[in-house]
């Protein structure tokens, strides 16, 4: 069976000693096994947070990468860069980086393929906005991201991914989908990679549903036969929400 993963994504909050705070927290009340742990943390935080939890089981993540390896490329942090530090995983795809930054399923399978490459484990976005959902585009918007995000990926590298499904409309408004209707669509997308990489692969990729996933819902969606977990931004913040978030994914 698939082994849960709950990964908080910090986004643009927390400096190194806040960083550092919530370690300290979080290791003394760690105490959860046969979940994956991830933290996505800025930049600026991930080797203080790595120091701090050295030794536990809870790993490190950043929330982007350039495809390059190096270069003249202003402002931009390579997955080597990332690997230096002890970072695991890293997200590539966010809606807030596809809407905000300009990211497109181009620049993320190209990401992906250099994170692979790398040997950090993506955790690749896909979701539908408000509006497509409203018009009935939800399972078209996640293949064509799917499939975008590993064109060109070999099987074996897909299963070992995991695929964040994050509907736009649900991420930090206290709208969050249905666990059912969240399974639906990763069903969708566990099927896409079946189609593409074949069923083994589809078995064996992990999709988190991401958006509004606080401590009080977790148990929902982890319920469901699909769901392997969260990208939890907003309740991941506080140690003991993120711990509380954890034990709820030992419901599977
Ligand atoms: O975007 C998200 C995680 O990547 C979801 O954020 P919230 O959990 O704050 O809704």
């Amino acid at each position: 069976m698939r082994t849960p993963i709950i990964a908080g994504n910090w986004k643009m909050f927390k400096t190194m000693a806040e960083a550092r705070a919530f370690a300290q927290d979080a290791k003394a009340g760690n105490n959860t096994s046969g979940v994956q742990k991830v933290i996505c943390a800025p930049f600026t935080a991930l080797a203080s947070l790595k120091e701090e939890l050295a030794g536990t089981d809870i790993a490190i993540g950043a929330q982007n990468m350039h495809f390059e390896e190096q270069g003249a490329y202003t402002g931009e942090i390579s997955a080597s860069m990332l690997k230096e530090i002890g970072v695991e995983y890293v997200i590539l795809g966010h809606s807030e980086r596809r809407q905000y930054f300009n990211e497109t399923d181009e620049t993320v399978n190209k990401k992906v393929v250099a994170a692979l490459a790398a040997g950090l484990v993506p955790i690749v976005c896909v979701g539908e906005s408000l509006e497509q959902r409203e018009a009935g585009e939800t399972a078209d918007v996640v293949r064509t991201q799917t499939e975008g995000a590993f064109a060109g990926v070999d099987a074996a590298q897909v299963a070992d991914t995991v695929i964040a499904y994050e509907p736009i409309w649900a991420i930090g408004t206290g709208k969050s989908s249905t666990a059912e209707d969240a399974n639906e669509t990763i069903a969708i997308i566990r099927s896409v990679i079946g189609e593409r990489f074949g069923q083994a692969t589809a078995e064996k990729v992990r999709i988190q549903y991401g958006g509004s996933v606080k401590p009080e819902n977790i148990a929902s969606y982890m319920s469901q036969p699909d769901i392997d977990g969260a990208l939890v931004g907003g309740a991941s913040l506080v140690a003991d929400s993120y711990l509380q978030l954890v034990a709820g994914a030992t419901s599977r």
